[in-house]
């Protein structure tokens, strides 16, 4: 599976248009799908995870989900990505044996390399921008980046990414780069997608 590129990762569940913009995004070679939600119940969780999942297949694109090892479970994802508040890497790593586990390291490189140590398939370092996604998120300092030739595993970039900052982060051997609402803000998530696109190409 491919772990590189564009990463698309949702917003949380609202209607039915999150599946065209989250397909417009597909179809316009999007690399990687994840599905983060923090406020639907899990039923509702589980049925859109459903049809992102077939999305995500329909197109070939590995289907991640965010938190929780239930709906890793249930939906049978490719994998899951994990943070500070959510359970451990070791349980998740001994449980679903074979799955992807990518890692919200920050800002902090040391545990980019425990995770790396432990079997992490991907790192996510961030945030680099302002985002208004994520209440919680801390800024990190861009020459954190400096570092990431130095994994053998995928290095993501993550938060308030948009295609008029990415440029400053493609300056650095990362893998990839996460955007939630570059993509679903976007007039035209399609359009959008291209764009990032053209411009990993560059360095990809
Ligand atoms: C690729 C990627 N990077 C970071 C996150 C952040 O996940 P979130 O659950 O919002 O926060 P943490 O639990 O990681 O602190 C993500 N979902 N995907
Ligand atoms: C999900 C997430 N994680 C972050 C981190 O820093 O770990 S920032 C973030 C939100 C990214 O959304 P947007 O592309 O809209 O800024
Ligand atoms: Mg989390």
């Amino acid at each position: 599976m491919k772990l590189s590129g564009l990463y698309l990762v949702t917003k949380d569940y609202y209607n039915r248009n999150f599946f065209n913009i989250v397909e417009e995004s597909l179809s316009a070679g999007v690399n990687i799908l994840q599905y983060r939600d923090k406020t639907n119940p899990y039923n509702i969780k589980i049925e859109a995870g459903r049809r992102l999942k077939n999305l995500a297949y329909k197109y070939n694109v590995p289907f991640i989900v965010d938190d929780s090892p239930v709906l890793l479970d249930i939906l049978d994802a490719d994998g899951i990505h994990i943070g500070k508040d959510d359970p451990p890497f070791e349980y998740i790593k001994e449980r679903f044996p074979g799955k992807i586990i990518g890692v919200s390291t920050y800002g902090d490189i040391n545990l980019g390399i425990k995770y790396e140590r432990l079997g992490a398939d991907y790192i996510a370092f961030g945030s680099f921008f302002k985002t208004s996604t994520k209440d919680d998120a801390e800024m990190c300092d861009i020459n954190i980046l400096n570092n990431a030739s130095k994994f053998n595993i995928p290095v993501f970039a993550i938060g308030g990414i948009n295609t008029r900052n990415v440029d400053e982060l493609l300056k650095y051997k990362i893998s990839g780069i996460a955007v939630v609402s570059a993509i679903f803000d976007a007039a035209n998530p399609g359009e959008a997608t291209r764009t990032f696109l053209e411009k990993l190409r560059k360095i990809l």
